[in-house]
């Protein structure tokens, strides 16, 4: 792991390659919509890959750049590693071919919920992409409204502010200041080597974040260090085949069938959206207890009829009262009856932001859709919740 750093020849047409993470609804992708609109960043590629499987991140940000991509697993279990080198590879022949502008940099946007140590982990060692492409250093959002909170709860919220080389802090313009000061404080302690950086809304200076130099395990705080071996640990003893190098054996073509032999998520092809029946509970992740946090749940909703704004609203303020804090992130693209445009919604536990009108549908699938990531608290609880505040009727079905 260590070979590589230091290694680099001088003119190594090697791509950069940046890993952005940060916890759920921390304002990565604010940041990297603000930060694409540089002139300096035109030639960025984004690869982009969503817990939720919904590509709503995806749709957000495709008109702010050219070459992106949709990991098409959402889940970064065991799947990541050989979907992150074949992305990557087939973003790179496409790139030698013409079939993609000449992209000079890629950006690989997490899950917040994803562990980053197996994304370094494949980038620092996998030698398909080795001779390809270089890590050019681990960006991390932390929230500074419930970024303390998060460390508190979530494992993996520690594991991305500590592997981070530049911490962007989020919300600071809307944080308590005696609270962000603690917050940084404590990041200063959990990664000592990273500047901790506010940044409201993604305003950001490309050239703070970019081009950080190889990554370096040895310079993060020795826990980091711990997680990187305990993952090529993880490597070595894990009951199924985590190499995914042999891709004659292995290799899928994103649209394929990916099914691992534990494999019990749904797959949608590349670009396609969850299906009426969708029922992504990530639950079954009892192969890896540690990965992701056992009580998270991320599911779907598809709804066909059009909502109506009040009944909604009625719904997401009774969600809220009801399990804000457990409501980890909500995201949703709305048909309503008031509008003929689609409403996007966010929230984060108890915040939840304005809702945003699109100025057209970013495809013809105008069904809602709404993604849940919650901790503890279960789909069909949610579900009864929406119809009998949505359309009075307790009714599953639209
Ligand atoms: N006030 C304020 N709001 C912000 C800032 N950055 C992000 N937000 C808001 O926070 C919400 C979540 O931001 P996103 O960029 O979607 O967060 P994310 O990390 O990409 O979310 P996931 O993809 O769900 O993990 C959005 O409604 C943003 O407008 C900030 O600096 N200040």
């Amino acid at each position: 792991m260590q070979r590589l750093s230091g290694e680099t020849p001088v003119n190594s047409p090697r791509l950069p390659v940046s890993v952005l993470t940060g916890f759920l609804g921390s304002g990565k992708t604010t940041l990297l919509q603000a930060l694409l609109r540089h002139p300096g960043m035109a030639r960025t590629a984004v690869i982009i890959n969503e817990f939720g499987e919904v590509g709503l991140d995806h749709l957000l940000v495709a008109k702010a750049s050219e070459n992106m991509v949709l990991m098409d697993s959402g889940c970064l279990c065991c799947t990541i590693r050989g979907d992150l080198v074949d992305t990557l590879r087939d973003l790179f022949l496409k790139r030698v071919r013409g079939e993609v502008p000449e992209f000079e940099r890629v950006v690989v946007e997490t899950t917040g919920l994803a562990d980053p140590a197996p994304i370094i982990h494949t980038l620092m060692t996998d030698p398909l992409l080795a001779a390809r492409f270089r890590l050019d250093g681990v960006i991390s959002t932390v929230d500074a409204v419930h970024g303390s909170s998060q460390l508190d709860r979530q494992p993996e919220s520690v594991k991305q502010a500590a592997v981070a080389d530049r911490i962007v802090l989020t919300k600071a313009d809307v944080a308590d200041p005696d609270a962000t000061t603690a917050l940084k404080a404590r990041l200063a302690a959990i990664n000592p080597a990273a500047p901790v950086i506010p940044a409201a809304h993604g305003a950001i200076d490309p050239q703070v974040l970019f081009d950080a130099g190889l990554y370096n395990p040895e310079t993060k705080s020795p826990d980091v260090v711990r997680w990187l071996r305990e993952e090529a640990y993880r490597d070595q003893q894990a009951g199924h085949d985590h190499h995914h190098h042999d891709h004659d054996e292995h290799h899928h073509d994103h649209g394929h069938d990916h099914h691992h032999d534990h494999d019990t998520h749904h797959h949608h092809e590349h670009g396609e959206h969850c299906g009426a029946d969708c029922g992504h509970d990530h639950d079954h992740h009892h192969h890896d207890a540690n990965r992701h946090d056992d009580h998270i749940r991320a599911f779907c909703m598809v709804i066909d009829a059009r909502i109506p704004w009040n009944g909604f609203v009625d719904f997401m303020e009774a969600l809220i009262a009801q399990g804000g804090d457990n409501l980890l992130r909500v995201k949703g693209l709305l048909n309503v009856k008031e509008s003929d445009l689609p409403v996007v919604v966010h929230g984060v536990q108890h915040m939840f932001h304005p809702p945003v009108r699109l100025e057209e549908w970013p495809s013809e699938d105008h069904r809602s859709k709404l993604v849940f990531i919650t901790r503890d608290l279960d789909r069909p609880v949610i579900q009864a919740l929406f119809d009998n505040l949505v359309w009075g009727t307790g009714s599953a079905t639209a």
